[in-house]
């Protein structure tokens, strides 16, 4: 049985005043709650927030990361300075890092080991766009992504990991996948995990993102291969993201 998480990725948004006071309002309401709850804040807002989240049933996540684990990187961040200031989980490959900041699926790979080498768990993204899908191609996208991101990976490091499908038409747009096209996709990129080993398509949790709202996330976490969400949006308002956490379990 796979723990359900719903990861907020807050992008670039907040001040220290209001990421401190947003995890704060979300770590007092989801102490009851069967899923895993993770907030993704900006590397400078990463502190305070861990200090709002202390003790609390709220894990810590990084946007994105070096591949690098030191030296001459100037402005980069690594893996093992994440983990420092209690990061568990890092997102890799958005589609934002790929479109706007010209990320590969080899700098995805690189980035992938480093951070499962460091014992952070990577939430890797993969999706399509919609002249891809348009052009009957997301099935192939999705495929070559993620076995990219995988590929050199052990099967024992894979089933750690967490794959996240964004449908970059549906991100910040409002255009949700339907939970058919969701669930059809995930189902898909499980069966892709399977040739790396059953074991591994049974325990990697698949998480949908693309915007999730707290009236659609109840239907497309009800679907047998989503294990919940990556919420852009939705997850910057407490009572929103909760009610998000409260629909995954
Ligand atoms: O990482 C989160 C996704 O980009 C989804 O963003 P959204 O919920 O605002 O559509």
């Amino acid at each position: 049985m796979r723990k359900s998480i719903v990861a907020g990725n807050w992008k670039l948004n907040g001040s220290l005043e209001t990421v401190s006071q947003l995890a704060s309002g979300v770590a007092s309401q989801v102490s009851n709650l069967n899923s895993e709850v993770v907030v993704c804040p900006v590397y400078v807002h990463l502190n305070p927030v861990a200090s709002a989240v202390s003790g609390k049933k709220v894990a810590l996540g990084a946007q994105n990361c070096s591949a690098q684990l030191s030296g001459a990187y100037t402005g980069e961040v690594s893996p093992g300075m994440l983990k420092e200031l209690g990061c568990e989980y890092v997102i890799l490959g958005h589609s934002e890092r790929r479109s706007l900041f010209s990320e590969t699926d080899s700098d995805v790979s690189e980035k992938m080991k480093s951070v499962l080498e460091q014992g952070l768990v990577p939430i890797l993204c993969v999706g399509e766009t919609l002249e891809e899908r348009e052009q009957g191609l997301a099935e192939l996208v999705v495929k070559t992504q993620l076995l990219a991101a995988v590929e050199g990976l052990s099967s024992d490091a894979v089933q750690t990991i967490v794959v996240a499908y964004e449908p970059v038409w549906a991100i910040g747009t409002g255009l949700t996948a339907t939970p058919e096209q969701a669930q059809q996709m995930h189902s898909f990129i499980r069966g892709v995990l399977a040739t790396v080993s059953q074991s591994v398509a049974e325990q990697v949790r698949i998480l949908y993102g693309g915007s999730v709202k707290p009236d659609n996330a109840q239907e497309l976490f009800a679907q047998d291969d989503i294990d919940g969400g990556l919420i852009g949006g939705a997850s910057l308002n407490v009572e929103d993201f909760v009610a998000i956490c409260k629909a995954a379990g």
